[in-house]
This record gives C-alpha cells, sequence and structure tokens, in this order.
C-alpha cells in the first residue's frame, strides 16, 4: 500500500536489452538481442530517472520475448489449438487432390444427349474412375473424382433422364468444366499456406489436415503465473471494514489466455514478503506476473524481494498514466521475466498492455500487431509529461473517450472496444490516436477452457 515517504528512487536502468524510443508510429523493433546502439531506455518525456517512455518500453518488452523463443515442438493436430505455427504451413498435396465434381448429378463427355452408363454411378471416396466415353453421362456425387475425359457435370435439378431409352437430356445449356473442382484449384503442393506466426486457430486445423498434416510444428503457449498481492483483498462477497475484493485475480487470467497464454489460478499471498521470494524462486512459469507492491509503502515488497534475489530490472517505472510504477525485471540470466503489475486495477491493465502483451508476444513468436489509428471524436486532455491510455469505444470511424478511467476504476474499461494512446499535452478533438484493441473482439479463446 502506498504511503509517504515518496520512493527513494532507484538507479536509472538501462539494459543492454532497452532501446531508444521508436517514433510514436513506428513498428515495434524486431531487432534481437543486446547490442551497444540499443541504448539508453530513457523518454524524451519521462520526467522521473528510469522512468521509460511508453512506446520504448512496448518494444523493449517484445524485443526480450523475442530474444529468449520459447521452443517449437511437433505437435499432433489435436493438441496445437492455440499455439503459433514455427514453421510455415506447406501444401503437402494439391487441393483438390484430383479433379473433383462439386454437385450431385451427372458427369457427361462431349456434347448431349448421352447414353447414361450403368451402375450406382460414381460416388465419394471409391477407387479408380475408367475414363468417359464421349457421349456418355454417368451419375456422380459431389466430392466424387472425376472420370478421366469428362468434360462437364450436370447438377441433378437441371437435367432430364429418359429411364426407357437411357439418355440423359440438359435442362440448360452446358459450359465445358461446369461444376467441376480442378484438381491444384486451391493450392498446388509446395504452396505456402500459412505463414509461421500463425495462431492455430480452428479453421487452421481444418487446412492443415486437409492439405496432409498429422502434427505442426508450433511453438506452446507460454506458461504464465499470476501472483496477487496484498493483505485487504477478498476473494468472495461484499467489500467490509477496509477489505475490498480482489478485481485482478478474476480478470487477470482470462485476459491472458486471451493473449495466449497457458495460466495457472492465480495465487493470493497476502502482503508477505517471504511467500513472495518463495514463490517466484520456484515458479517455473515463463513469465511471472505480481499485482500490486510496486510502489514504496510499507508493504509494498516487489522491488526489495527482486533486489534481494538478483533480479535484474529492466524497466522500472514507464511513462504512461496510469501504470507508471510497472515494471520489468528477469530474474536470473536465462531465467524468466517478471512483470510487476501496480495494484490499482486499471493500472494493472496498462502495464499488462505495455509490459506483459508485447512480451508474450515475442515468446510465443506471434507477428508484430497490426498498429491503427482512429480520430477522437472531443479533446482529451493529457498528461504534461506522460502517454495516458484511456478506455475508448468505436464509433463510425472515429473513438469516443469513455469516463470512470481513473486509476482505481474498471467501469469505463469493462465498457470499452480499446485504449487510446494520448500523447503528453492531450488531443484535440479529431486528431488521429493509435488505438490498442481489446483481445475479445475478434476472438474468442479466452471462453475457460476453450485453449486448455
Ligand atoms: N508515494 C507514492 N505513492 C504512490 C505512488 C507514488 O508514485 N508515490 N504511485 C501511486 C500509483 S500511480 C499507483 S498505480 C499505486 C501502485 O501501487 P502498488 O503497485 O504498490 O499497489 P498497492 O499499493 O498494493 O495497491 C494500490 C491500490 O490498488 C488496490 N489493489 C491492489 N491490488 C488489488 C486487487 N487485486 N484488486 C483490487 N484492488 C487492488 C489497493 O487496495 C490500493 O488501493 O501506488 C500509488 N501510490
Ligand atoms: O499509475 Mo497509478 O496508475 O496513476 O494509479
Amino acid at each position: 500500500m502506498p504511503s509517504a515517504p515518496a520512493p527513494s528512487s532507484p538507479a536509472p536502468v538501462v539494459s543492454p536489452l532497452a532501446a531508444p524510443a521508436p517514433a510514436a508510429d513506428s513498428a515495434s523493433s524486431r531487432s534481437h538481442g543486446a547490442s551497444s546502439a540499443d541504448r539508453p531506455a530513457s523518454s524524451p518525456h519521462a520526467h522521473r530517472t528510469g522512468s521509460t517512455a511508453w512506446h520504448a518500453a512496448r518494444a523493449l518488452a517484445e524485443r526480450l520475448g523475442r530474444a529468449a523463443p520459447l521452443t517449437a515442438h511437433r505437435l499432433p493436430l489435436d493438441r496445437a489449438l492455440g499455439h503459433v505455427l514455427a514453421e510455415a504451413v506447406v501444401a503437402l498435396t494439391d487441393l483438390p487432390s484430383f479433379d473433383t465434381s462439386a454437385m450431385d448429378g451427372w458427369a457427361v463427355a462431349g456434347p448431349g444427349p448421352w447414353t447414361v452408363k450403368e451402375g450406382e454411378g460414381l460416388l465419394a471416396g471409391r477407387g479408380s474412375t475408367e475414363p468417359l466415353p464421349d457421349g456418355q453421362a454417368s451419375r456422380i456425387a459431389t466430392g466424387a473424382r472425376l472420370p478421366a475425359d469428362a468434360t462437364a457435370v450436370i447438377r441433378s435439378e437441371h437435367a432430364h433422364c429418359d429411364e426407357a431409352k437411357r439418355l440423359l437430356y440438359a435442362g440448360r445449356e452446358v459450359v465445358q468444366g461446369q461444376d467441376i473442382r480442378p484438381r491444384g484449384q486451391e493450392c498446388r503442393s509446395g504452396d505456402e499456406l500459412l505463414p509461421a506466426g500463425t495462431v492455430v486457430t480452428p479453421p487452421v486445423l481444418g487446412l492443415a489436415a486437409a492439405a496432409g498434416y498429422d502434427a505442426l510444428v508450433a511453438v506452446p503457449r507460454p506458461r504464465v503465473d499470476v501472483f496477487v498481492l496484498g493483505d485487504e483483498l477478498l476473494t468472495a462477497g461484499l467489500p467490509h471494514d477496509g477489505l475490498i475484493r480482489d478485481a485482478l485475480g478474476p480478470m487477470l487470467a482470462p485476459w491472458l489466455r486471451a493473449l495466449g497464454a497457458e495460466v495457472a489460478e492465480p495465487r493470493r499471498l497476502g502482503d508477505e514478503a517471504g511467500a513472495l521470494r518463495q514463490a517466484l524462486v520456484s515458479s517455473d512459469a515463463d513469465l511471472i506476473l505480481t499485482t500490486g507492491g510496486t510502489a514504496a509503502g510499507p508493504v509494498d515488497h516487489v522491488h526489495p524481494v527482486l533486489a534481494e534475489i538478483g533480479a535484474e530490472l529492466l524497466v522500472d517505472g514507464v511513462a504512461v498514466r496510469p501504470g507508471h510504477p510497472m515494471l520489468l525485471a528477469r530474474l536470473a540470466e536465462g531465467g524468466p521475466c517478471l512483470v510487476g503489475l501496480p495494484g490499482n486495477p486499471l493500472a494493472a491493465v496498462s502495464g499488462l498492455l505495455t509490459l506483459a502483451e508485447p512480451l508474450l508476444r515475442g515468446i510465443a513468436g506471434r507477428p508484430a500487431q497490426d498498429r491503427y489509428r482512429a480520430p477522437v471524436r472531443q479533446e482529451v486532455h493529457g498528461h504534461p509529461h506522460d502517454t495516458r491510455l484511456i478506455p475508448v469505444v468505436h464509433r463510425e470511424d472515429s473513438v469516443v473517450p469513455l469516463h470512470y478511467n481513473g486509476p482505481a476504476m474498471l467501469r469505463g474499461i469493462a465498457a470499452a472496444d480499446g485504449l487510446a494512446v494520448v500523447p503528453p499535452g492531450g488531443v484535440r478533438s479529431g486528431t488521429e490516436v493509435e488505438i490498442l484493441d481489446l483481445p475479445w473482439a475478434s476472438a474468442s479463446p479466452w471462453t475457460e477452457g476453450c485453449f486448455t
């Protein structure tokens, strides 16, 4: 819990992985690893020693993830959902792999009327077929292999069969090749169907199976541990006697799942430095998130515990409101990273999107998000030095800022489509600002159990 005196700022943190702040609208850096050209991390807007500019903090988190990607595995299709392709999916066959009928009806060769061949006709999945001589027709089912020399398929409803004479008449003009799906129409063997970095969704599984795959080489979902700090937190019932409900435990796990992570049930550690230390050193997750305890109050244990276990602070404060006390650390050389989210709930969301989301994207090998901008419907006040993240809703071609956007409030974000990135000083009505979309509009892997 925060209290006076003000935090004695730790020494400026200049990580070997820190990079200069990219231009506000430039794409995140994709360079890997450390370089002497990559420093320092300080923002042109930062007014606190060690505070990193918002865009630089995001870029650094993503780069840190990309520098330590998770190992890819060969996964059977039924275990690959939600993972990220480490290799492109290349067609192992032509699709369709043979000329096939698109309709139930008749395969015909040459001009009609046609003599109907005897027998049950051509069914999907049946073995080899003889050529169809000119002037003949054979019953054919959707998906059946077309006999060699067939020139068209006539849908059953567009043909009339004189059973007595065993003659077939077309009810309308027959165009060569009609209702035939030619071999290779969708792809040729060797064509790239999906690039590396694609998230394995249900249709990706379907396409991979169709193209001949039994397994996919994919990066597993990063495993995340969430440690919720604070003695004041209740897990059920109404707030009472200065105690409040934990709003972050219930929110973060599904949010992280929506970002493609595998998340253990959040653990509540109270305000116990020892419990925090023990949880950090015994975690085997790829990323650890803590909530609360990032400031300098009497029971804000995150900084002291990180120092005690020899963690390297890579970002210690970001020039963003809310959420400026957020931090990013590496627990040990080659060890997992930790994102310290501030305890105020909207500040925690800010930390999640600023540091955890790009880091997860990096370690999972997901491509950089498409950035986009939209005009704001009204003037938005800015912070004098820091970026502001404001919950917004889309309205036609612009975004409308929502009320109840204070650091301790979730009412705005719960109704929002995204967060507007408001530069220091604010923006006038009509100014285009960067928008961070919330993941649930486009996909819903956050449904409990869906991606597990
Ligand atoms: N002297 C200073 N005090 C504070 C500063 C500062 O710069 N100097 N920064 C303020 C800002 S901004 C934030 S944000 C918070 C960050 O504080 P902590 O990360 O240490 O978080 P706590 O003190 O533990 O909690 C802050 C606030 O949030 C409530 N909280 C915590 N966890 C939860 C949860 N899981 N669900 C709901 N609410 C939670 C907690 O009860 C406090 O009200 O520090 C300011 N102080
Ligand atoms: O960063 Mo704090 O989030 O302003 O409340």
